[in-house]
């Protein structure tokens, strides 16, 4: 990996931090907090979708990447093969693991059932606890919540935040960019106000992609956006390579005289545009890399790749 880290005095920090809790917990929230309104818009479209990076804040000397782990209460065998251990280059856990519990609901069966996983889990991974939500209960049921959960888990330590109001996130955010192991930061600075919208602009297409070839070959397919080019009368111009195992697959792809990827172009960009509210041009190429699947340098950027199930 390419070492890009700036010229700041001490060391630079970065890693990957997981959020997990029970649905409603507030994750999203929280990540708006820590990284910023723009991702947070992105969030909610790339739930749907296999993108896993959720967000990165920079704070500091330190690059916290946010991502999902979808794959870590599942069966070990199940998260080594994962796009996550892909993604986080061999490692199969994150830095640091932050668990979201509602003060108001505090233990509840959900909650219980995470920390059965997170014991079972054999990971030498730290996991903080963030009760969030504290605006909704009494300084008492917190201190008790507290003990009573520090009691059935052995947390590195416990956050009292409110994400929606931001009580307690600018001590979680020191406490993150002060824990994570020293290390080159892992995006470029100048990518990172753009690449969740190139993660997206990916997805959308892979999207379009799979509906149009049904269940033909997207299974072996990614897509990539290369470039990003801001235009003087505001429209964006992306472009993107649709990477396909086979070089069978690339006649598929592109279909009867263009006639597949054509569709996919339109149907991405109408959606792209719709999502960005302006005009966007984009360009997409096929091509052929038999061994994509190896590469983890394209997890990398795109983090991608996992769909549940996979072999
Ligand atoms: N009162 C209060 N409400 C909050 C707080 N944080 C989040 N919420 C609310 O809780 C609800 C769920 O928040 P989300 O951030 O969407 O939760 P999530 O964990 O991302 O949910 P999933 O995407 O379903 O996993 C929203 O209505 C938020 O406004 C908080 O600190 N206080």
């Amino acid at each position: 990996m390419t070492d890009t880290t700036p010229d700041v005095s001490g060391p630079t920090r970065a890693g990957f931090v997981a959020l997990i809790g029970e649905p409603n917990a507030g994750k999203s929230t929280l990540l708006n907090q820590m990284v910023g309104a723009k991702v947070s818009i992105v969030t909610h479209k790339v739930q749907t979708t296999r993108a896993r990076i959720r967000g990165i804040a920079m704070h500091d000397a330190a690059q916290i990447v946010f991502v999902d782990t979808p794959g870590i209460f599942r069966p070990r065998r199940r998260l080594d093969r994962s796009m996550v251990a892909a993604a986080w280059g061999g490692a199969s856990d994150a830095d640091i693991i932050l668990l979201l519990v509602e003060a108001h609901r505090g233990l509840t069966d959900g909650v219980t059932a995470i920390i059965d996983s997170l014991k079972g889990l054999d990971s030498k991974t730290p996991v903080a606890l963030v009760i969030n939500k504290i605006d909704r209960v009494k300084a008492e049921t917190l201190l008790a919540l507290s003990a009573e959960l520090n009691a059935a888990y052995p947390f590195v330590n416990t956050f009292m935040i409110s994400a929606e109001k931001g009580y307690g996130c600018e001590q979680l955010r020191d406490w993150l960019a002060a824990t994570l192991p020293e290390s080159p930061w892992l995006y470029p600075e100048d990518q990172i106000a753009d690449l969740p919208m190139r993660m997206i602009a990916a997805e959308i297409t892979r999207e379009k992609l799979t509906l149009r070839l049904h269940e033909e070959i997207p299974y072996q397919l990614t897509v990539e956006t290369e470039a990003w080019e801001e235009r003087k009368d505001g429209s964006a111009k992306v472009d993107q390579i649709v990477y396909v195992a086979r070089p069978g697959h690339k006649g598929i792809v592109l279909g009867k005289g263009g006639e597949t990827i054509k569709a996919v172009g339109q149907a991405a960009r109408a959606e792209l545009e719709e999502f960005m509210g302006r005009r966007v041009h984009l360009f997409l190429q096929v091509k052929v890399r038999e061994n994509w699947l190896d590469e983890a340098e394209r997890y990398n950027e795109m983090g991608l790749d996992f769909r549940d199930g996979d072999a």
